[in-house]
């Protein structure tokens, strides 16, 4: 029952690549924004944001994201890492900009294409890492916490810090959150609106390891991907879901009225003073 149910919901999702031949990755099908690179030997790709200056989740880059995501599930790839071709930032979440006074069509396809992006992370048929080589705040982190290991750099910062400029996060982004950590550190850090170093990311368990260098996180992501060899790989697929059930089930039950809570809170004033302060606080960090 639950595994028909889950199954009927993940059709919905469903990559619509997949009758093609896709053995060579390219993103021919999107702008540019991501790349792929597969590791002949291992089968493992490796998929690379690539929007400078911080890889802020524009529309653009999420949809290129999301045609990545599928095309590697598609290609039967091994594992899919995510990772940055920016050595200083992995991603600064959404993009500010399209929250700040926004244009109500828009603001709804940017949720929209959010939560797909989110959808098509949680729920790929692949073993999934995350080699987090900079920053990653806010959506950034819930990125991360869709994969299914994380490896991080030293001297970066990671987590929801969503409070700090009267931001709220959806159900669904908690419990991205609360997949990785314990509920009681996932509602104290999110109330601070915490950031945690890379140490403290280690010590609370929100990263699995520390990597020396950006080579070595692919390498340690790339060795727990390989710990999956033994398992039937759809038994694993079936596995996976079926363990993530709960987390997707709140959002999938009521995508519609997610879409409306976030787009209200959005355009409240407290939400758009705590926006036009936080990005007076970027533009005067300079
Ligand atoms: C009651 C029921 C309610 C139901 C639920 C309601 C739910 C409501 C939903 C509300 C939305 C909440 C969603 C939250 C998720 C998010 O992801 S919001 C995004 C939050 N991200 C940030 O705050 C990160 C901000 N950026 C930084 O901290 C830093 O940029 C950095 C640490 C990532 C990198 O620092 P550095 O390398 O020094 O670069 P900068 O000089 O700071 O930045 C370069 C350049 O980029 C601009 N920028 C940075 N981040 C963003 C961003 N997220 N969006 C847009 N633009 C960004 C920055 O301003 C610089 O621009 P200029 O060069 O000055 O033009």
């Amino acid at each position: 029952m639950l595994r028909n149910s889950l199954i009927g919901s993940l059709r919905q999702i469903k990559p619509i690549l997949c009758s093609q031949s896709l053995r060579s990755l390219s993103n021919g099908a999107n702008s540019g924004l991501t790349t792929i690179e597969v590791d002949d030997k291992s089968g493992i790709a490796t998929l690379s944001m690539n929007l400078p200056p911080v890889n802020t989740l524009t529309l653009n880059l999420m949809h290129d994201l999301i045609d990545s995501i599928n095309q590697i599930e598609c290609n039967k790839s091994r594992g899919l890492i995510l990772t940055s071709s920016n050595d200083k930032v992995f991603s600064a979440g959404l993009d500010l900009k399209e929250l700040y006074k926004p244009d109500q069509e828009r603001l709804k396809e940017f949720w929209t294409i959010f939560q797909d992006l989110w959808l098509a992370l949680h729920l790929c048929g692949i073993p999934t890492a995350a080699a987090i080589n900079g920053h990653a705040p806010a959506a950034g982190c819930i990125m991360a916490t869709a994969c299914e290991y994380r490896v991080m750099l030293p001297d970066f910062v990671i987590g929801v810090h969503a409070t700090r400029f009267s931001f709220l996060v959806s159900k669904w982004m908690m419990l991205s959150y609360q997949s990785v950590l314990p509920r009681r550190i996932v509602e104290r850090a999110l109330n601070q609106g915490k950031l945690f170093s890379t140490q403290e990311a280690l010590e609370v368990g929100l990263i699995d390891e520390v990597a020396g260098s950006k080579k070595e996180a692919l390498a340690q992501c790339a060795a727990f991907i390989g710990t999956f060899d033994k398992a039937n790989p759809i038994a694993r697929t079936l596995t996976k879901r079926m363990c993530r059930d709960s987390d997707v089930t709140e959002l999938l039950r009521d995508r519609a009225g997610d879409l409306r809570a976030c787009v209200d809170y959005i355009n409240t004033p407290l939400f758009q003073e705590g926006l036009s302060a936080h990005l007076e606080g970027l533009k005067e960090k300079k």
